[in-house]
């Protein structure tokens, strides 16, 4: 199925999508943690930890994070988990070096490792993990289903998966608080910050085009899982997705 943030592109419509994101993650890396909590208010650290509450009672000891980006969510799945390992998969190498030397600076590069992999298309050989988590980087796949077909190959029999993705409240007043939010001071901040205007603009726009709630789930379940179930956090601004293979 083609969904409509796969074809919303940062820098325009010629070529591919997955090279342009790419290209936008390298060129925000420097200034991506800072903006991502300062966009959020810190509320992001509450939904990174409920998210990862939810593995916590399955214990899982091969964890990959996909779309780790700068690492937060892998190390504090870590932190949480205490699994063997956590691969950190993405297709931007700029953020995972940032990611790195925040890994190395914390003592858990012999925990955490980050591998360049394109999630539609993952090397690794199936039912490697117990857990996948993905924390706002689904949103910007090129191919959504292709994305969760493959989680879903290299999970184990009985595996979870987790996502987090930023989504459109739905009701007064937080619909059109998010409204002005996302027209004015994500794009204002994100130009002053990171100096690419596009990078900024192209966020709300996958937000708002992105499937969510029912339509989400059924992708998810259509990738083979089972046990779908979502929860709208922080008033929809934030949606929780978990699913068992
Ligand atoms: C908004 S960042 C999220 C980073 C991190 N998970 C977090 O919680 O802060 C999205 C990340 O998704 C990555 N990404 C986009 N498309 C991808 C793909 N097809 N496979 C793997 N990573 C991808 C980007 O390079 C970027 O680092």
């Amino acid at each position: 199925m083609n969904y409509p943030q796969e074809n919303i592109k940062p820098y325009g419509s010629e070529g591919r999508k997955a090279p342009q994101v790419e290209r936008m993650f390298d060129n925000i890396a420097h200034k991506y943690d800072l903006l991502n909590h300062m966009l959020s208010m810190g509320i992001d650290k509450y939904w990174r930890r409920k998210a990862i509450n939810w593995l916590q009672p399955f214990a899982p000891k091969q964890i990959m994070d996909v779309a780790t980006g700068t690492g937060d969510f892998a190390i504090l799945a870590y932190r949480m988990l205490q699994p063997d390992k956590v691969i950190g998969t993405d297709i931007s190498e700029g953020m995972m070096n940032v990611g790195r030397d925040k890994v190395e600076k914390y003592n858990l590069s012999d925990k955490i490792h980050f591998i360049r992999e394109d999630c539609t298309s993952l090397s690794f050989e199936s039912g490697k993990f117990d857990a996948i988590t993905v924390a706002f980087g689904i949103r910007n796949f090129e191919d959504l289903d292709k994305g969760l077909r493959e989680m879903q190959r290299v999970l184990c029999p009985g595996g979870h998966l987790v996502i987090l993705e930023l989504t459109t409240p739905e009701r007064f007043p937080m619909k059109q608080l998010f409204a002005i939010y996302s027209k004015i001071v994500i794009p204002t901040l994100g130009k002053l910050l990171s100096k690419d205007k596009n990078a900024y603009s192209y966020l709300p726009q996958t937000i708002k085009a992105f499937p969510q709630g029912e339509v989400m789930k059924e992708a998810i379940a259509k990738a083979g899982f089972s046990v779908v179930s979502f929860e709208r956090l922080t008033m929809g601004i934030c949606t929780l997705y978990t699913a068992t293979k």
